[in-house]
């Protein structure tokens, strides 16, 4: 029973028979994946191999593509995310979005933390407060800007935008986070910041990161999704992919002969 009970709670996002085109462009062919709660899942591939088209998906930032159509299921609490009667601002709460450039909002650094709370009805101004502090403090932002929390989020470098824009993600306390190639714009100093707040975020959080960057994926996943012409070719723990890939097109992708 505590087994069972167990082996249920262990995936949070269930990916079935999923397929996706963009007009006549089938972009993802079949995937199935059951993501693992708490955990570092990174999806790696070539590039134009689907990895963004599954990770919008997840998160149906698509929808706004007119061309863009779906087929299957991506569970999540038992729930296709793609019914219809899905509350999709409750559901984004749930699971946030993190993109590749730093977009913070046209306003304070306070202000970016808070909108998302606002959004949600949060009126009380202590309470505000509270949870700015503790996202910025959680996306290890707090120290470099709590003397400044009303300063344009502009102002801040690309490094810590993404923290701030992380921050922002985390202040609505989601299950799961998703990014997309959320270092590829920062410089290595940056980067590591970001990785080693990843690694300390997975404690409360579920992660999925898209990174054409093969040593970050291997570096922060738990694990490891390979893409290819739209199909999921391997995945499993990264440390056996990485020590014994089955399939010759993962074993080609990880010794630099494609992609
Ligand atoms: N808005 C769009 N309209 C039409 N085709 C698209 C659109 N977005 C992506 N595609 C196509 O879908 C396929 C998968 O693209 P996707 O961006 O998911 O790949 P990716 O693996 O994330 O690539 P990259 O690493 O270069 O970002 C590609 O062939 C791409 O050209």
């Amino acid at each position: 029973m505590i087994n069972d009970v167990i082996l249920k709670n262990d995936d949070i996002i269930k990916v079935r028979n999923f397929n996706a085109w963009y007009g006549d462009k089938q972009a993802l062919k079949n995937i199935n994946i059951d993501f693992k709660r708490n955990k570092i899942s990174a999806i790696i591939g070539p590039s134009g191999c689907g990895k963004s088209t599954l990770l919008r998906s997840i998160n149906r930032i698509n929808d706004e593509i007119p061309t863009y159509k779906t087929s299957g299921e991506i569970i999540f609490e038992n729930k296709n995310i793609y019914d219809k009667n899905l509350d999709l601002t409750i559901y984004r709460k749930r699971v946030g979005m993190v993109f590749q450039k730093p977009v913070p909002f046209p306003m304070s650094i306070y202000e970016n933390v808070a909108f998302g709370l606002r959004i949600h009805g949060m009126k009380n101004k202590n309470k505000i407060d509270e949870i700015v502090e503790k996202s910025l403090k959680q996306a290890a932002l707090w120290d470099e800007v709590k003397d400044e929390l009303h300063k344009s989020a502009y102002e801040l470098s690309g490094g810590q935008q993404q923290r701030l824009v992380i921050a922002r993600a985390i202040a609505v306390d989601p299950e799961v986070i998703l990014l997309d190639e959320p270092t590829s714009a920062l410089d290595p100093i940056a980067t590591q910041r970001i990785e080693r707040l990843l690694e300390e975020l997975v404690e409360n959080y579920t992660i999925i990161i898209v990174t054409h960057n093969l040593p970050q994926a291997v570096r922060i996943s738990d694990y490891l999704y390979f893409m290819y012409q739209g199909e999921l070719i391997e995945s499993g723990l990264t440390s056996d992919i990485i020590k014994s890939p089955k399939n010759q097109l993962t074993e080609d992708y990880l010794n630099g002969r494609i992609g």
